[in-house]
């Protein structure tokens, strides 16, 4: 590995030329043609990916924007909640989209709250592995021939109440205006994941899931292996879930491809046991974002220092490397050669803040009548009464925009985006041909704050404002 001591992984060395035609940038003429079509496909026709001198790909725009007007709405191809997250928020694992209930939603909170697990990161992580989704609090009814959360501690709530809460029994006043989509089951029966609806549970499954799922279906020394990595990822890094589903999708997409190819009876060429081609093939949408290995780039903590970065590197380095082996021993496959890559935020705002919102603003006596059944459970939740969905996951489109300390657009959810999609919004007017820049950062902040910040992203900005402030400074 350049730069660095070794690679503990022998699979750099054994496959280094096929490992070094994977992260290679992909040539000019397949980007333009990768995202002509994806742009197609994504139904954003005012957009054209293109290179620029000073960034490499760069976003431009092929009509005028008005200020406000949607630039682009960007599905996530791979992402993943990040673990302690999934205390506050149960999503669709596909869409990332709330689901169940109002009820559900404050229920499963209080109860995963008074269980501890909101204050103990470990506990967290244990849940998130068996993960405590929708059965798994109802299961525990099985366990008692009373109420089960009877003795919960720190909500003045009972145990009963919540649970009438979580089981469709008890319902808030309004909520229904709220309503979200009922929960759909992991098709694999893992009880990790849950979806919206069953083409998010089938399309979950087929691009990702079928691999990492530790249902019925997995062989058990498979899933207790997974059940490692996941326990693994979940107290060291959670980046190490969003690799794993990175690896599935390549590993999917290249079985697909490899079926296709079997149909039409082509010749596929093999390469020491891989075929590569292929392999390369199914890795295109991956390699269209990648830029470095996550240990070369991922930002140094504020807590290193400087001069230690080179075994700060080497360590997390091998902290990938024990999770790949880790996620090997539960998805071996022989015919890919896996990789880490890069991340970007996802948000999905909470429907809770809406309803409690709507609570607050109902005119009298109705807003008392309804506060006398909403205030119990809002005081429960605390400040924290409504935490967004959060997690990572790579956005094909949204990740071609460069920076601008200047940008004409950013990236905004409005109240009808209700899901895991990247929304980029125009913040002025852009003319045709226009650059479309985003503000990685605060841009409220002066110069040397947000150069400092864009270092972490491992460039200097050169955009007209920071042209013009350093020029007067
Ligand atoms: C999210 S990507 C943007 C797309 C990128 N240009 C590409 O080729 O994939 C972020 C990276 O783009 C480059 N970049 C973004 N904005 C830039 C700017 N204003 N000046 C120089 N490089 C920039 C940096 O390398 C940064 O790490």
């Amino acid at each position: 590995m350049e730069g660095g001591s070794r690679s503990p992984c022998p699979l750099d060395m054994d496959f280094s030329t096929q490992i070094a035609a994977l992260l290679s940038p992909p040539s000019a003429e397949s980007v333009k043609d990768y995202y002509d079509e994806l742009i197609a496909i994504r139904k954003c026709p005012g957009l054209k990916i293109n290179f620029n001198n000073d960034s490499g790909k760069a976003v431009f725009s092929v009509k005028e924007f008005e200020e406000g007007e949607l630039v682009l709405k960007d599905p996530v191809l791979v992402a993943a909640q990040h673990t302690t997250n999934k205390v506050d928020c149960l999503v669709c694992s596909h869409c990332f989209r709330f689901i169940g209930s109002v009820e559900l939603q404050i229920g499963r909170k209080l109860i995963l709250q008074d269980l501890g697990l909101t204050d103990d990161n470990e506990k967290v992580c244990t849940m998130a592995s068996h993960n405590v989704g929708t059965d798994s609090l109802f299961d525990r009814k099985d366990d008692t021939s009373t109420s089960t959360y009877q003795n919960l501690k720190k909500n003045y709530i009972s145990g009963e109440v919540l649970e009438s809460l979580v089981g469709g029994k008890l319902s808030l006043p309004f909520s229904s205006i709220f309503s979200l989509p009922s929960v759909f089951d992991c098709p694999g029966g893992c009880k990790e994941e849950h979806y919206c609806s069953k083409s998010c549970a089938d399309s979950d499954w087929e691009f990702v899931h079928s691999i990492l799922c530790t249902g019925r279906n997995k062989e058990s020394s498979q899933r207790d292996a997974m059940l490692k990595f996941i326990e693994h990822a979940n107290s060291t890094n959670d980046i190490f879930i969003l690799a794993a589903k990175v690896i599935s999708f390549v590993i999917l997409r290249f079985k697909k491809l490899k079926q296709l190819c079997l149909k039409k009876n082509e010749k596929c060429t093999k390469l020491v046991g891989i075929d590569f081609p292929l392999l390369l093939e199914a890795w295109k949408p991956v390699s269209m974002g990648f830029k470095k290995r996550w240990w070369d780039c991922i930002a140094l903590p504020d807590d290193v220092d400087a001069s230690d970065e080179q075994s700060f590197r080497m360590q997390i380095r091998d902290l990938a490397y024990t999770s790949l082996l880790l996620l090997k021993k539960s998805i071996f496959e022989d015919e890919c050669a896996p990789c880490i890559l890069g991340n970007f935020d996802l948000v999905v705002a909470s429907p809770i803040e809406d309803y409690f919102i709507y609570i607050d603003e109902l005119p009298s006596p109705d807003k008392e009548e309804a506060e006398k059944l909403t205030r119990p459970f809002l005081e429960s939740l605390g400040d924290e009464y409504s935490v967004c969905c959060q997690g990572t996951g790579f956005y094909p489109i949204q990740s071609c925009m460069n920076h601008s300390c200047l940008p004409n657009a950013k990236a905004f959810k409005r109240d009808e985006d209700k899901d895991g999609q990247a929304v980029i919004i125009a913040v002025r007017p852009i003319l045709e041909g226009e650059e479309i820049t985003i503000s990685y950062i605060d841009e409220d902040l002066p110069y040397e704050e947000r150069q400092a910040l864009l270092a972490d992203y491992g460039f200097k900005c050169m955009c007209p404002r920071c042209v013009e402030e350093k020029r007067k400074a």
